[in-house]
């Protein structure tokens, strides 16, 4: 199967080469780059030195009709048209950015600044949380790969959300990010001597992840649920963990039954004894879970982990992909230490 590759030199794009080049079913024909046109693979991220794609040089233009299935890990807008022709072409797409991840339409124009054209392929596209929608996924032509703290945090809620048991009707998530969740662009508060030995909370009221974790738990609950949601930047280059706290009558070792029951034939999904740490799961599609309960003010608390570019991003796009393409879901993914990792 041939695949491409657009948006290849941003951190998902080196994070997709990396887990496709171990694929023997694939190959990867085109990598797309406007800044990189013309360079070599190994010479834009050194770490994929010895990848067999080494040589792959970077395409200023993508072409819709040499690969069999795309990946898009590109800024959003550009997504919202890209999609759009690929499917018309009959193409399978996996869709890193938030084009097609939000069912309500109004959310485009109120967190995203632009009105959304092509409704009819929002409500076409799967939102691409295997856990959640894995049948679906299955079926789909377009999957839209989550959001890294939506990953995170929807993993976290999600046994308690479908079992019915949050009792407010609002869910407290606090959630922290390497700074590679912002991508490879440049920006003032991420370079290193403001990023360094600090960490800062941003967008404490309106993220635009906002309406995504909304959207998919208000798909599955009975009760509206609302998300309190407050993003951190801590210094780290990649790994992200998120801490969501609801009011609930059952205590830590049912909570715990009820996650270990409901994740327990997922092969990304890993309950602990003890809170979780970013150094377990970064560079792998693992999501690492803790469930634990305060009797003082009787709330759940549970705390995630993941890398943001590994299952908030590309691992779970490769997870995506197998599923939509019939291969063991864990196919290669689970192997995926046995190639260099940028920022280990
Ligand atoms: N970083 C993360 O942890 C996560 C990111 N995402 C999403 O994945 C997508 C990619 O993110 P990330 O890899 O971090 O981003 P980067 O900024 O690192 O890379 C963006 C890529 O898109 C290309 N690009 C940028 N602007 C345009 C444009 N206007 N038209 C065409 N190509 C463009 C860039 O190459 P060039 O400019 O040379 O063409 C580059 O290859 C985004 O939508 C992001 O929101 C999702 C989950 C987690
Ligand atoms: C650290 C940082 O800036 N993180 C990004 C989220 C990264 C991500 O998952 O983004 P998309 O929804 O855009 O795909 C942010 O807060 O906007």
């Amino acid at each position: 199967m041939k695949v491409g590759i657009i948006g290849a030199s941003g951190y998902t794009g080196a994070e997709l080469i990396r887990g496709l080049s171990l694929y023997q079913e694939v190959e990867i024909n085109q990598i797309v780059s406007r800044n990189f046109a013309g360079k070599k693979l190994k010479d834009v991220f050194p770490h994929l030195s010895d990848s067999r794609y080494q040589d792959l040089t970077f395409e200023e233009e993508a072409d819709l009709d040499s690969s069999d299935f795309y990946f898009l890990a590109l800024p959003h807008q550009p997504s919202v048209e890209l999609v759009k022709l690929l499917h018309e072409k009959g193409k399978k797409v996996v869709d890193l950015s938030a084009a097609y991840r939000i069912k309500n339409p109004s959310a485009y124009p109120n967190y995203y600044g632009f009105e959304h054209k092509y409704l009819e392929l929002l409500s076409e596209s799967v939102y691409g949380l295997p856990e959640i929608f894995r049948e679906e996924i299955g079926k789909a032509s377009i999957v839209a790969n989550p959001g890294c703290y939506p990953t995170a945090t929807l993993l976290a809620l999600f046994p308690a959300v479908k079992e019915g048991i949050i009792q407010s009707d609002s869910i407290t998530v606090n959630a922290l990010s390497g700074i590679s969740g912002a991508g490879r662009g440049l920006k003032q508060h991420f370079h290193y001597p403001e990023a360094y030995g600090n960490a800062y909370p941003y967008n404490p009221i309106k993220h635009r992840h906002i309406p995504e974790m909304e959207d998919v738990i208000n798909g599955i609950s009975d009760k509206k649920l609302l998300i309190r949601f407050t993003p951190h930047i801590i210094p780290v280059s990649r790994g992200m963990i998120s801490t969501v706290v609801f009011k609930t009558d059952m205590k830590k070792e049912q909570l715990e039954e009820l996650y270990r029951l409901e994740y327990r034939y997922e092969p990304f999904i890993r309950i602990l004894n003890n809170p979780p740490a970013i150094k377990d799961v970064v560079g792998s599609n693992y999501c690492d879970i803790y469930v634990d309960y305060d009797e003082r003010t009787g709330d759940a608390v549970v705390i995630s982990a993941i890398d943001n570019l590994g299952k908030g991003a590309s691992l779970q796009a490769l997870q995506n992909f197998n599923i939509m393409t019939g291969m063991l879901e864990d196919k290669y993914i689970k192997d995926i230490s046995r190639v260099s990792i940028l920022f280990p």
